[in-house]
């Protein structure tokens, strides 16, 4: 079948591989023309998402100077000398519970009853707690407050815009929004906040040996995993996955599967079939765009337009990870082996649909951790391998190599918190080296 994609095995061997980091440079340029724009959601569905735009404070905060805890408004002056013995006696002339207003002014010589959130009345400026105060009654029987302990000015009350002033940036463009955004966007009156539109992502498996998750495994089959890994982070990464299934090993069936998807989506992920295989139908394709066709005869002139971005990543594991510009639409196809689709995603895919969601800095963040075991296997390529890292006790990072990690095997990915950077040309890296290691989220 892979000869009949019009390019024979011409070519096939004749991949340049580029570094990791050019790999992703073209890649995020690629993404930055992909941006999906914002639309706005209820507050209550913000959490997680980015946010489109600088939000502002729409008041000061707090809005009110207010008291702190339940108390008396007093005037600090009013209560100078007051101690255990000569407690100063003032005429209490309101009552304010918070969301109330104080219908009297606090005079000299007089205070006001006041609740935690409440507004302080006009004229005071401290609050005193109950446990520091006495009811009384005055000659006359007008309710009074004794004060034991002189009161500080500003004392337990929060004044306006302690907080925040009106037009303070509350968060920038990007910012995912976590729970304490939600409270502050929630309190300066947000009831729709403006995100950046999840992009939305069609992700084909390739494969002839594939079966659906539900069907029973059948001799030389196995089933497909790689689309419901990669669909799980996709939405880990903020976009929404469009699961398209499994496409036979026949170009042609892939590039209308692909125009099919089209309209819908604003990047399109393929696992498996990039290698040099009979069978390997991404390469096919990929060899198509670099003839300058991928579609076949009479389809959109506007989706034919197609350049190859690169066919080979100097990498271990997912060297044959290939990329391609179709039409306006970009084009991750990932290796079919699961730990190499996984890291594929974490280097090229992730980063792609961070800089679609606005974030600048899109790259995997990295820390510097001591090797807890040797990976003593030497490569070609800088080789990714995935680890467990573990926080010691005086702050320094171990990360340890987890067995079962070569390409084709998953028993590590789901323990894995970490990618370890093991340099090309090396023999490996010796236990109690200090290398690079990736955070995988
Ligand atoms: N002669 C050579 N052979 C291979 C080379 C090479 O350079 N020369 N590269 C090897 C490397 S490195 C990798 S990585 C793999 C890449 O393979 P493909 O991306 O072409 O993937 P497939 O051939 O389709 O499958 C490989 C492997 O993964 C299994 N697979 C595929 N799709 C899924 C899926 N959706 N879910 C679970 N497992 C999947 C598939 O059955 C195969 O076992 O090529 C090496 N070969
Ligand atoms: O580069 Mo492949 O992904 O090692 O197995
Ligand atoms: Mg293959």
């Amino acid at each position: 079948m892979a000869e009949e994609c019009g390019t024979g095995t011409s070519g096939r061997f004749n991949r340049r591989a580029v570094k990791v980091g050019e790999a992703q440079r073209l890649v995020l340029a690629a993404a930055d023309g992909l941006r999906c724009g914002s639309e706005l959601v209820p507050l209550r569905e913000s959490g997680g998402r980015r946010l489109a735009q600088t939000l502002c404070a729409s008041s000061d905060w707090p809005p009110f100077a207010r008291a702190g805890l339940d108390g008396y408004a007093v005037r600090a002056a009013d209560t100078a000398q007051a101690s255990p013995e000569m407690p100063a006696t003032l005429r209490v002339v309101d009552s304010v519970a918070a969301g109330g207003i104080a219908l009297a002014a606090v005079e000299a010589g007089t205070a006001a009853r006041i609740m935690t959130g409440a507004a302080v009345p006009e004229g005071a400026d401290a609050v005193v707690m109950l446990e520091q105060t006495a009811e009384a009654t005055l000659p006359g029987g007008a309710a009074a407050v004794l004060i034991k302990r002189a009161a500080r000015p500003g004392q337990n009350i929060a004044p306006r815009g302690e907080e925040f002033r009106l037009g303070a940036a509350l968060a920038a463009p990007g910012t995912v929004v976590r729970p304490g955004h939600v409270a502050l966007l929630g309190t300066f009156g947000y009831a729709e906040v403006p995100v950046q539109k999840r992009p939305r992502v069609a992700v084909f498996a390739t494969g002839s040996e594939l079966l659906p998750v539900a069907a029973p495994l059948a001799p030389g089959r196995i089933r497909d995993s790689n689309s419901a890994m990669v669909a799980a982070m996709i939405e880990q990464s903020g976009a929404e996955p469009m699961l398209c299934g499994a496409l036979p090993d026949d170009p042609d069936a892939v590039a209308a599967a692909l125009e099919r998807v089209w309209d819908d989506a604003d990047l399109i992920v393929t696992t498996g079939g990039v290698s040099v295989g009979d069978y390997d139908v991404m390469s096919d394709i990929i060899r198509r765009v670099k003839s300058g066709s991928w579609t076949g005869a009479g389809h959109d002139e506007g989706r034919q337009a197609c350049r190859v971005l690169f066919d080979r990543v100097a990498m271990r594991p997912g060297s044959p990870t290939s990329a391609a510009m179709l039409g306006d639409k970009l084009l991750l196809s990932l290796s079919g082996n699961p730990g190499a689709c996984f890291v594929g995603f974490e280097l090229l895919v992730r980063p792609a649909l961070q800089r679609m969601q606005g974030v600048r800095d899109a790259l995997p963040r990295a820390v510097t951790a001591r090797l807890a075991a040797a990976v003593d296997k030497p490569s070609p390529h800088d080789r990714y391998v995935r680890t467990r890292l573990i926080y010691e006790a005086d702050g320094r990072i171990a990360a340890d190599p987890l067995a079962f990690s070569k390409s084709s095997m998953m028993a590590s990915i789901a323990e894995s918190d970490g990618l370890a950077v093991i340099p090309s040309g090396s023999l490996g890296a010796k236990a109690g080296e200090l290398v690079e290691v990736l955070l995988i989220p």
